[in-house]
């Protein structure tokens, strides 16, 4: 691997957003690109491996969640020996990847961010509609912009890790840190709710010269497909990444059982990555591998606003409404536990929320463009919420502001529902719904740092949060009495949508490992640095000037 010159990057920036405006070219092109992939419904999706596709005698079905009849795809599933087939030839292709320079290796993912900013744009979108049931803004935001800018931003941060050098160099000594692949394969397991997070999984640690195994979620397997045929077409060498589709217990148990696993990266629920933690801690135990394997997950939240009464209350109504349910409440991020002083929800909170959440509109995502909120992703979801609806119905603690129903007539509907409480410590304040389903708390003005405790500890979480308030000593005190909250705190704006290049995203305790996706911070779990001394000077005497 010759290197005659210091590359420079081009100039990395976020993904300039379209706005599918009445009449835009950008609605047309999209809306045509939805009805192609539509019509050629349903898909064959195939594994990846070795960059052949195979085929399988286990048949798996995505399914529309917005039409439950539709079958999106019907893919293949892997068995333990496909997955030990797609280890081997991963640990193979290893040896020309890791080699490859890093201008090599970042032009891959460049141009994949290029291919989708452009010709691939609307394919991917409308399979992020049609497959994980996104309305057009949220596959833009997810599909388009998110993922471009990982991949963009990936090679900034990873340009940056790699300057990263000793400050250091005695007479006749040369110092310096080579961030090594990791020794064995990454397997990378990726949640429904985010197409460019699923891509990410995989992009981060083959950007830092691993090479992965990309298990996607069952409901998300045809956006990933296109994102794994993306990254072949930006010249990533077969075998680098392998697609793997499959029982997630089936597949994750051939990975952890090899002695070459040497990390999982995940995105997904806080039980799932328990488990998985759990296995590999036993084999770590009974010293199965070659290394000590990374764990790098992102897991679940139950999101917080607390709006203080000196609170701009518009802004505060707006913001909570889109947190809550935007994507129906299927971010990590979303909102789903509000604190709202006693003043805020007299003075207007409380008519503009409860107004605002009874006009949104609920369908599918072009069956008619101004709806807001789409389905919820799959039968397991909407029994899920639907069984919290029926329960809360009857409890004497709760009142349902608005919403309350669901439908699964043709999708797996679920109303934008609010629920007040006067008992902070209800389970409505505690469980991740990952649905459409806001819990409401109203607090006593001058009983803020018992909110404070609500908010802190009612639940194990700690993944994103927001304060309201004009009054910026009390922003002051908030933000240092939630320190340790939120991974991602916002003030003033809602606690969702974190920007790649803006605000590094993740959080802690159970919500994760909090190594921050878009960001240096993940890229450095998966490099095994080396330092390096290179020493001139000969050495003469054994003995210490203090010997003598
Ligand atoms: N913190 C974050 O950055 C972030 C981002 C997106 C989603 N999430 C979380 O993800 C969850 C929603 O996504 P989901 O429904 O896809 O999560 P999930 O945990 O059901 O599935 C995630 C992945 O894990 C796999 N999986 C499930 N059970 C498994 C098992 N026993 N062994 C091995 N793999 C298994 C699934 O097949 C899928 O690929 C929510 O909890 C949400 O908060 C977190
Ligand atoms: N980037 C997203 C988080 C993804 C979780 O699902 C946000 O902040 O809204």
């Amino acid at each position: 691997m010759s290197k005659f010159a210091e590359f420079q990057l081009p100039v990395i920036k976020n993904e300039p957003p379209k706005h599918y405006g009445p009449n835009s070219a950008e609605r047309e092109q999209l809306i045509a690109a939805y009805k192609e992939l539509e019509s050629q419904l349903p898909l064959s999706i195939p594994l990846g491996v070795n960059g052949k596709d195979v085929q399988t005698s286990d048949i798996g079905e995505q399914r529309c969640p917005f039409n439950h009849k539709k079958i999106v795809a019907r893919y293949h599933r892997a068995n333990a020996s496909d997955v030990q087939k797609a280890i081997e030839s991963a640990l193979e292709a290893k040896k020309e990847w890791e080699n490859l320079s890093f201008a090599d290796r970042a032009a891959v993912f460049l141009k994949a961010a290029h291919l989708i900013s452009t010709k691939y744009r609307y394919k991917l979108m409308a399979a992020t509609m049609i497959g994980q049931g996104k309305n057009i803004w949220q596959a833009e935001i997810d599909a388009a912009m998110e993922i471009i800018d990982f991949l963009r931003f990936d090679c900034k941060y990873a340009s940056e890790l790699y300057s990263v050098q000793p400050p250091e160099n005695s007479l006749g000594v040369w110092n310096r840190t080579e961030y090594r692949p990791l020794e064995g394969f990454v397997y990378a397991v990726t949640p429904f709710n985010f197409t460019a997070i699923g891509g990410n999984l995989a992009a981060a640690p083959l950007l830092m010269g691993n090479v992965v195994l990309m298990k996607p979620s069952d409901y998300a397997v045809l956006s990933n497909r296109i994102v794994y045929d993306i990254f072949l077409e930006a010249g990533l060498p077969a075998g680098a990444l392998q697609f793997v589709p499959g029982d997630a217990i089936e597949v994750s148990k051939a990975c952890f059982n090899h002695y070459d696993f040497a990390a999982l990266h995940f995105t997904g629920s806080t039980n799932v990555f328990r488990s998985l933690w759990g296995i590999i801690g036993e084999n770590v135990a009974q010293g199965k591998y070659r290394t000590y394997p990374k764990i790098v997950g992102e897991t679940g939240g139950k999101n917080f606003h607390l709006v203080h009464h000196s609170a701009q209350i518009r802004s505060a109504v707006v913001n909570t409404v889109r947190a809550a349910y935007e994507y129906q409440g299927q971010k990590c991020s979303a909102l789903s536990r509000l604190y709202v002083s006693r003043t805020s929800w007299e003075a207007g909170f409380r008519d503009q929320l409860v107004q605002e959440v009874k006009a949104l509109k609920v369908g599918a995502p072009l069956e008619d463009l101004s709806n807001f909120v789409g389905p919820v992703i799959h039968r397991g979801s909407f029994d899920k919420l639907k069984g919290v609806l029926e329960r809360v119905a009857t409890d004497s603690e709760v009142e349902v502001l608005a919403g309350g129903k669901a439908d699964d007539s043709t999708g797996y509907f679920v109303e934008p529902t609010v629920l007040l409480s006067k008992n902070p410590n209800h389970d409505i304040f505690k469980t991740e719904f990952f649905g459409p389903i806001l819990a409401v708390y109203v607090f006593e003005d001058d009983s803020l740092e018992q909110v404070c405790d609500l908010v802190d500890s009612t639940n194990s979480y700690g993944l994103t949060g927001s304060i309201f308030a004009q009054d910026r000593i009390v922003v002051r005190k908030l933000a240092e009495r939630l320190r340790n909250a939120a991974g991602n705190f916002y003030i003033n704006d809602k606690c969702t949508g974190a920007v790649v290049g803006e605000q590094p995203f993740g959080g802690a305790r159970a919500s994760g490992t909090n190594d921050k996706a878009g960001s240096g911070m993940i890229l450095s779990r998966f490099v095994s640095p080396r330092s390096v001394k290179d020493t001139f000077a000969y050495a003469e005497s054994v003995l210490y000037p203090s010997n003598i």
